[in-house]
């Protein structure tokens, strides 16, 4: 795609990447229509992004009483329930969708969407961990691109530009480590929620702020790059880089080493997804913060440590072991985080939770669509209720 103004879908538009997509349109307004919104619960916020740019279809998820009444009075022309999110995907006025949607509905939309032709700028990293077989296969029969909003994915993909698949070596990912980086597995044991989303680089939701602090958020963005790179889990690792100023790097066959690198914020690579293959002027609208080498000094690099993040190792079974091992991973985990928010669990015990429901698991090979759902209900339920015979 190469024309402008660009139509966009945009799922998640209340969440920190949705407002952030937001402003980069804002930024670039010749460039960018938002031709629908969809998001969940928050009525007031999709009220004001409505009357701002207009949209020709507005969902909401709406799924308690009060927020549908709420919608109804706020939003009387919006879609409600999980249509919405569908009629968003595929409206016929829209080029590209950005999927920034939190946890496990993104699929099914995203799915219409390729099968619509739509393009796909991809922030929700469940949707490729669980079903990357299916996303990606049909982004191919499709002939739909995917493009990363993911930052370490779109460090890889900045980086690949210009260059050949068969010339990788190995695919580095960079890791904050987390508000716990440095943190005993003693002290691990006690920290509070408020402490696990205290993000020491980034401000991002809840749900991908708590993957942060466990490493489960970078053992998805392994599994996520298997899919997005077509590069086998031996030949992607993981280094702790605690700035998040190098975004991620590739190593090719000859040795040398390309990094993508600037200072955190999701504005640069939604820039690079949207504009694709164009570079936005962000610095020159001082939208961007100029990167200064001078200023930084230095950047720390070191190893993860598996034995005090196990979520980490858990991600990397499961996508080894492959069939619906990867969804049961994303269903439990999901549900395992919201119970930590809510006060059910520790921290510590988010791990075992993902863990005790992996080994209950009989696994199936190539799910389609509603295996996959199903595998993720299944770990949802099977988490709720050994937290439940625990307590
Ligand atoms: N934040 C970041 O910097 C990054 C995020 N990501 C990924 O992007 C995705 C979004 O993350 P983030 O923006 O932080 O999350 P947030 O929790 O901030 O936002 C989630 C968004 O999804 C909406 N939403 C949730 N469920 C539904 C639903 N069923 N139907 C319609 N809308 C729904 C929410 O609506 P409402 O607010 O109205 O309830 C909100 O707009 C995640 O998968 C995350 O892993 C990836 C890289 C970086
Ligand atoms: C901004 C972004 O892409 C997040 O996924 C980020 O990577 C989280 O930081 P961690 O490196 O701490 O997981
Ligand atoms: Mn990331």
């Amino acid at each position: 795609m190469s024309t402008f103004p660009r139509r966009l879908a945009l799922l998640g538009c209340t969440g920190s990447v949705g407002r952030q997509t937001l402003d980069v349109v804002r930024q670039f307004p010749d460039l960018f229509q938002v031709t629908t919104l969809a998001a969940r619960s928050n009525v007031e916020l999709l009220s004001q992004q409505m009357q701002e740019f207009q949209p020709a279809l507005v969902a909401c998820f709406a799924d308690n009483v009060e927020v549908k009444e709420k919608a109804h009075s706020l939003l009387p022309t919006a879609i409600l329930g999980d249509q919405g999110l569908l009629a968003a995907a595929t409206h016929a006025d829209v080029d590209i969708v950005v999927v920034a949607t939190s946890g496990l509905l993104a699929l099914r939309p995203t799915l219409a969407a390729i099968a619509a032709g739509k393009t796909i700028a991809l922030a929700n990293k469940e949707t490729l961990v669980m079903a990357g077989h299916l996303v990606m296969e049909a982004a191919r029969q499709n002939n739909v691109p995917i493009w990363p909003l993911d930052s370490e994915h779109s460090a890889v993909w900045q980086c690949l530009r210009g260059e050949e698949n068969k010339e990788i070596e190995r695919l580095l990912l960079t890791a904050s480590g987390g508000p716990f980086r440095t943190a005993s597995l003693e002290q691990l044991r006690t920290v509070t929620v408020e402490q696990a989303l205290a993000h020491p680089t980034w401000r991002m939701g809840p749900k991908i702020t708590i993957d942060s602090a466990t490493l489960m958020n970078k053992g998805l963005e392994v599994l996520e790059a298997r899919w997005l790179f077509d590069v086998p889990f031996e030949r992607i690792e993981v280094v702790i880089q605690p700035e998040s100023i190098v975004h991620s790097m590739v190593e090719f066959v000859d040795g040398s080493i390309k990094m993508q690198a600037s200072l955190p914020s999701m504005h640069l690579p939604i820039m690079n997804a949207l504009a694709y293959p164009a570079r936005l002027p962000g610095l020159e609208r001082e939208f961007i913060r100029p990167l200064r080498w001078s200023e930084i000094g230095k950047l720390n690099f070191a190893p993860l440590e598996m034995e005090r993040f196990p979520c980490f190792r858990l991600a990397l079974e499961a996508g080894k072991r492959g069939g619906t091992y990867p969804c049961a991973l994303v269903g439990a985990d999901e549900e395992a985080v919201e119970l930590f928010l809510d006060g059910k669990i520790r921290f510590l015990e988010i791990a075992e939770l993902i863990e005790a429901v992996l080994e209950r698991h009989q696994p199936c090979e190539e799910p389609d669509v509603e295996q996959t759902i199903e595998v993720c209900a299944w770990a949802r339920e099977t988490a709720r209720s050994l937290c439940k015979a625990q307590s």
